[in-house]
């Protein structure tokens, strides 16, 4: 699986009420080729029953599913995973999932942390937050320079997040991110139709890009 495109990332608040499953099948049609689960809550039998439900929509649109945070369900479920900076070793991960799984790490905005992460085995590497993030105003803010020298450093892919938007993505990819993560923008939407209809505006802007 090439990591390039669209990286959509769910959101409990913007995905209740029964928007979880159709929202995200609206993004996966826009063509979001990642889709990572984010759910911070301990309700560990909802957790399972929905990261089910996504594994199987993602199959069926030929995307990978990444789970945040949790070690366990990603490798109870054969998926891939999304580890932050507090969230435990990515050695320790990639032992436990195999060489398969698609692991990303958080770098910040640190290439330090970037090293590292590609030293413990990550097949991306995550920076960010670009821009005012509306679902995490508090991340630590990075730089267009920053991604500019990531991608002058990295071979592997680089995934930027915070505060994606369709107006500033094109800044990102530009500097040379292979994939865009994004939660607000794509899924404050008011119908599913309007989530595919963003998903697809995001996937236009990797069309011509390298997916190296
Ligand atoms: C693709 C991607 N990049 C960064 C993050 C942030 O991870 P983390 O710092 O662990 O914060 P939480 O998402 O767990 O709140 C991410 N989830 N995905
Ligand atoms: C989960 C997350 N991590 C970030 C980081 O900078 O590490 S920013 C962020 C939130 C991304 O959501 P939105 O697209 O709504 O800004
Ligand atoms: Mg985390």
């Amino acid at each position: 699986m090439k990591l390039h495109g669209l990286y959509a990332i769910t959101d409990s608040q913007l995905l209740a009420d029964g928007k979880l499953l159709p929202y995200v099948e609206a993004a996966l049609k826009g063509g979001a080729r990642l889709l990572q689960y984010r759910d911070k809550s301990s309700e560990d039998a909802r957790r399972l029953r929905e990261a089910e439900a996504l594994r199987e929509l993602c199959e069926r649109y030929g995307a990978a599913l990444i789970i945040n945070d949790d070690a366990e369900l990603a490798a109870r479920l054969g998926v891939g995973l999304h580890l932050g900076q507090s969230d435990g070793s990515l050695a320790a991960a990639r032992a436990l999932l195999g060489r398969q799984a698609i692991i990303g790490g958080t770098c910040h905005a640190q290439l330090e942390l970037a090293d590292m992460a590609a030293n413990e085995g990550a097949n991306y590497i995550a920076f960010g937050r670009f821009f005012n993030s509306t679902t995490k105003p508090g991340a630590p803010a990075a730089t267009l320079d920053l991604l500019q020298a990531a991608h002058d450093r990295f071979s592997l892919p680089i995934v930027a997040i915070g505060g994606v938007t369709l107006a500033n993505a094109p800044q990102l990819i530009a500097r040379g991110a292979s994939m865009v993560a994004v939660i607000h923008a794509l899924f404050s939407a008011d119908s599913a139709a309007q989530v595919e209809q963003r998903a697809r505006a995001f996937s236009a802007l990797f069309a011509d890009t390298p997916d190296t």
